[in-house]
């Protein structure tokens, strides 16, 4: 569903992110992971067509270059880490933004735009939220208003930039078995960056460790998640045991008092 090859992305003069090649099946969930600065946010980034790169980036086989903004919106929706928002939207308007690609322009959103708009934001506990205003929202609040935006929007490829960083533990779950449930019942193909290498290990089939703007590793989670390259790549010591899913489960050590 997404193919990437050769992608580079220069800021600021300098190469970013370096030759990165990857592949997500659709209905698959693909984890980017790695240390502060290596690129996650800008591989998520240039695959939502915010920044521009060099390599091909194929959606469901189309060279991504050539498609309308309002086409690949429909292909991609992408939640960013820390986008700005206008503190005076409500959060209802705010989440409604996911229709645009499907508005005419200078159209109105239809009732089915609304129904759905609503839905997300009741599965998202933010039903009772529809009328509030941005700028009053709680750190977590306002991560899931992102998230419901993105989920509105129905596109069949979703781009998750860190989406658990602010939300309590309940709401950690809440999103992602959402997002899983979404995955299984619409074949939805979802890349996202996580911090929680055992949360990331959960959910994702695929994982890919970005470190230095280049792709160092990928494969399944416990391919990835291994003692070694996790001391390698983000300088810390852990141990990396199955959990009770069967799946890698990544523990902290503390050094020697
Ligand atoms: N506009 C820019 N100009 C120059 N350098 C940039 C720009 N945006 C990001 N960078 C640099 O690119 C590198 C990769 O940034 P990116 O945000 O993709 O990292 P990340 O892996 O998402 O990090 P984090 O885990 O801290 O969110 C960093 O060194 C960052 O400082």
């Amino acid at each position: 569903m997404i193919s990437v090859s050769g992608l580079t992305v220069t800021l600021g003069g300098r190469d970013v992110l370096r030759g990165v090649d990857l592949d997500v099946r659709r209905g698959g969930w693909l984890a980017v992971i790695g240390p502060n600065g290596a690129g996650k946010s800008t591989l998520l980034r240039a695959l939502a067509g915010v920044l521009d790169g060099q390599g091909e980036i194929l959606i469901d086989g189309t060279p991504a270059a050539g498609l309308s903004p309002r086409r690949r919106a429909r292909l991609v929706a992408f939640a960013p880490q820390t986008p700005a928002l206008p503190p005076d939207m409500t959060v209802y308007d705010y989440a409604l933004l996911g229709r645009t690609p499907y508005i005419r322009y200078l159209g109105r959103e239809s009732r089915a735009d609304r129904e759905v708009t609503a839905g997300v934001l009741d599965r998202l506990d933010l039903g009772g939220f529809a009328a509030r205003r941005l700028g009053h929202l709680s750190g977590g609040e306002r991560q899931r208003v992102v998230i419901a935006r993105a989920l509105v929007q129905q596109a069949p490829v979703l781009l998750l930039d860190e989406p658990t960083t602010a939300l309590d533990l309940g709401h950690q779950q809440q999103v992602l078995e959402l997002v899983d449930r979404l995955r299984l019942a619409d074949r939805l193909t979802v890349l996202s960056s996580l911090h929680d290498l055992s949360l990331a290990g959960q959910y994702a089939d695929t994982m890919t460790l970005i470190a230095g703007g280049a792709a160092v590793a990928s494969g399944p989670p416990a391919a990835v998640l291994t003692e070694e390259l996790i001391a390698d790549h983000f300088g810390a010591t852990v141990k990396v045991a199955a959990g009770p899913d069967g799946r890698p489960h990544v523990h902290l050590m503390r050094g020697d008092r």
